[in-house]
């Protein structure tokens, strides 16, 4: 029986090892492994029960487009960030100032999952300096309004604010990721944290530099 990949079990330790593996020696990031991340992730979010499952789908189907891309016949195009940023805005494959015929471009759908990056680097950060006591839904709020929330219409922060007091505590969610103590999970998201770090910032740059950060 095939098995999707978004129904196998997760574990942070393979998260950890996608995002290492995004970014070449020139720090070129690979569109491949930057989506087989996010994969990832969502399969965190899958176990967390159905309340997410309207973000999870929005997740899957921006994975979804990408993965398209590096399928398609332009795939070689597709193969790191910068060469698809290169190549749809040297080929007028962007919509710039309005949505218009490309809504399904690679550069606005990764900015929507590069911001979401942006979220889970401060979630993680706000996990990673946590204490027992620490609520995760406070945590997840406080990154989703540093962060996200301010690219989102009030009906979907609305939404995503109720979802995060569904969260498990602290104790389950350490033991979703699946890494061992909670010792272990420190250890791990330390590991992490500076590659999703790194992986973001290298992106937001070049965003920055083609000046597509606000593609609508
Ligand atoms: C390492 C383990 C610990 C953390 C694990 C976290 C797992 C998170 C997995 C996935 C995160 C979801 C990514 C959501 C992408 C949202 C992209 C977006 O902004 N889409 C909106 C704009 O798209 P367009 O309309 O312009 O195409 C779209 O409107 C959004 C719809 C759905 C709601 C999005 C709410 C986002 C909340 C993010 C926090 C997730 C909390 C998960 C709890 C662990």
């Amino acid at each position: 029986m095939a098995v999707a990949l978004e129904d196998l079990k997760f574990t942070l330790q393979e998260v950890l090892d996608t995002f290492k593996s995004c970014l070449s020696e020139h720090k070129d990031v690979f569109l491949e492994h930057y989506v087989a991340g996010w994969r990832g992730l969502v399969r965190f979010m899958n176990c967390l029960g159905s309340v997410f499952s309207f973000i999870s789908k929005d997740a899957v189907n921006k994975i979804q487009i990408l993965v398209n891309h590096l399928n398609g016949e332009n795939g070689a195009h597709y193969v790191t960030i910068q060469s698809m940023v290169k190549y749809e805005l040297d080929s007028q494959l962007v919509d710039l100032t309005k949505r218009g015929s490309f809504p399904e471009s690679g550069c606005r759908t990764l900015l929507r999952l590069h911001r979401a990056l942006r979220w889970l680097e401060l979630f993680l950060e706000r996990l990673q300096t946590s204490t027992e006591d620490s609520n995760t839904s406070v945590m997840c709020s406080e990154a989703y309004n540093e962060s996200l929330a301010q690219h989102h219409a009030w009906i979907i922060r609305k939404a995503a604010g109720t979802a995060f007091w569904a969260l498990p505590g602290r104790a389950t969610f350490f033991d979703v990721m699946n890494v061992g103590s909670p010792e272990q999970v420190m250890a791990v998201l330390g590991d992490t944290l500076p590659l999703i770090s790194e992986v973001y910032q290298v992106t937001e740059d070049l965003y920055a530099q083609n000046n597509i950060l606000e593609l609508p």
